[in-house]
């Protein structure tokens, strides 16, 4: 049986995998993101989704590995995960009022095929007060999460408008992830939507 291999330590990724009943374990991706140079947003979250991928060796036959990463895009500006509080009050900053873009790179690989695709999510916010952005960042919320915020969580009240996959946002277009499943023979089990599947 085809075994899926989640190559990410993100537990929003765990979990959307886990909504639509998809069976997987999960294996640490080692790739150094500081590493990264800077290119245009799409290009970059293509090459660290490949990078993760190929960074988590086969172990036994029939596995496929699957890896992603999102970044936020303002302006030709790429953010990923706010390194301090300042970072993450300047991320806000820039976004309150504005529209943005979030990007999500995926790769899908089996020892015999390997797919990649990147998935564009307009994004509005709403003007934030000083205040507002102040009292988010004393939570944990914005520190692991591109862009500093979480629209799966209390971010969530920043959002005027979305246009696009809203789980793309969170960490993994779902049902391009799940069509991409398909043709290597991994597929969710709809028959059982309230059935908790466990992750390792
Ligand atoms: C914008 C946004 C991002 N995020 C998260 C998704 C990703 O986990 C994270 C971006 O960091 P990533 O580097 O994509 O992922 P990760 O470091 O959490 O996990 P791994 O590399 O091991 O797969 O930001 C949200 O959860 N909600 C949001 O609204």
């Amino acid at each position: 049986m085809t075994q899926l291999i989640l190559a990410s330590s993100s537990p929003r990724r765990r979990d959307l995998l886990e909504q639509v009943n998809i069976s997987y374990e999960t294996r640490k991706q080692h790739v150094d993101e500081s590493k990264m140079t800077c290119r245009s947003p799409r290009a970059y979250v293509q090459a660290l989704a490949e990078l993760k991928a190929r960074s988590v060796p086969f172990s036994v036959d029939n596995e496929v590995i699957i890896s992603a990463d999102t970044v936020v895009s303002f302006e030709e500006q790429v953010l990923g995960k706010p390194k301090s509080r300042k970072e993450a009050f300047d991320m806000l900053s820039m976004l309150s009022g504005n529209i943005h873009k979030v990007y999500t790179g995926v790769t899908i690989r089996s020892a015999e095929q390997e797919t990649s695709f990147v998935e564009k999510t307009t994004v509005e916010f709403w003007p934030l007060t000083k205040d507002e952005i102040n009292e988010y960042l004393d939570s944990e919320e914005p520190y692991d999460k591109a862009g500093a915020y979480g629209i799966q969580s209390s971010g969530a009240i920043f959002v005027k408008e979305i246009k696009g996959d809203y789980y793309n946002v969170v960490g993994l277009p779902l049902s391009r992830v799940v069509r991409s499943l398909r043709s290597y023979g991994i597929f969710p089990n709809l028959s059982q939507p309230e059935h908790k599947v466990t992750g390792n």
